[in-house]
């Protein structure tokens, strides 16, 4: 069997410990184990000391991977847990991700005390914000508004919007809700208009590819269509990711053993969008997203990426 206590290893942020802490709680549940048979290891990234800039220009995703996977090579943890949303494209050798949770609500929500939607904000209004499609795809539905810089923990960025330092802010509602904070949601833009990050809402467990023991037990909450949905969604991403200063949206959908994926990428400020889709059976869910992905790139033409 596994190593035991099987080692689950997780940054420490509040939305990172409840996503392992839901790992945990799901794998308990499936093999009917006690809570002592797993260890929740807390990990420090690169990325967790970094408060004052956005993430894409200090180095992007891998940031807030890389100690955690230097941890499973190692064999000091047996299973980390990630949100989808930021994981890097390519992994080191012998690490995978092995397993999706059930994906969540994958939509982006709209927090303001001063309206009910983006569209109802006052003309020049300000809104917090340091993810680059956010950013883009606010500019692109109303250029008027403002739209600053605002990293911190989820606390510190409510409180911000509390004291008044921006009229709105943008969090992936998924996060919110495995908080406990969905009150705090205003309302919530729906995908048609406004696509989230490719992986938004998924929590995935990245394992060593070798480790059959623990691969079989990860098989018992691992959720099949997510799967399939993140397939199509990371190989799109894989085809544009050149950059992660490139605000990029993509959302996959199952229905019918059909999968189907719609993209956009956009200038940052929101000056310009191309958008594509594509459909295919669910056994080429890959295909499908690197056929979206290379529709956009002819679109785009070569000057779309490089004149930022
Ligand atoms: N980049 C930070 C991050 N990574 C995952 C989530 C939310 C949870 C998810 O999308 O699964 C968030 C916060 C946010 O975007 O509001």
């Amino acid at each position: 069997m596994q190593s035991n206590p099987l080692r689950i290893g997780t940054r420490g942020s509040a939305l990172a410990l409840a996503q392992a802490h839901e790992t945990r709680d799901r794998l308990m549940a499936a093999h009917k184990l006690p809570e002592e048979a797993f260890e929740v290891v807390v990990i420090k990234t690169s990325g967790d000391k970094i408060q004052d800039r956005p993430l894409w220009e200090v180095g992007g995703k891998g940031l807030f991977t890389k100690e955690i996977e230097e941890a499973l090579l190692d064999r000091r943890i047996d299973i980390a847990v990630h949100s989808s949303k930021d994981m890097p494209t390519v992994l080191p050798e012998g690490l995978a991700l092995t397993a999706f949770l059930p994906r969540e609500d994958v939509r982006d929500a709209f927090l303001s005390p001063k309206a009910k939607t983006l569209t109802d904000l006052p003309q020049g209004a300000v809104v917090g914000s340091s993810s680059l499609r956010r950013q883009a795809m606010i500019k692109r539905l109303r250029p008027d508004i403002d739209v600053v810089m605002y990293r911190g923990n989820l606390q510190t960025r409510l409180r911000k919007l509390a004291e008044g330092e921006v009229d709105a802010t943008l969090l992936a509602a998924a996060g919110l809700r495995r908080l406990g904070l969905e009150h705090e949601i205003t309302s919530l833009l729906e995908v048609g208009e406004f696509l989230p990050a490719v992986g938004q809402g998924a929590i995935t467990i990245e394992s060593r590819v070798n480790d059959t023991a623990t691969l079989e037990e990860l098989a018992a909450i691992h959720d099949r269509e997510t799967q399939i949905r993140l397939d199509a969604e990371r190989a799109f991403l894989a085809v544009l990711d050149g950059s992660c200063r490139t605000p990029i949206g993509g959302l996959a959908t199952v229905s019918g053993g059909m999968v189907h994926l719609s993209g956009i990428v956009l200038k940052p400020d929101g000056s310009e969008a191309h958008e594509a889709a594509d459909s295919g059976p669910v056994t080429q869910a890959a295909e499908v997203g690197r056929s979206v992905g290379r529709m956009l790139k002819d679109r785009m033409g070569p000057g779309f990426l490089a004149d930022h």
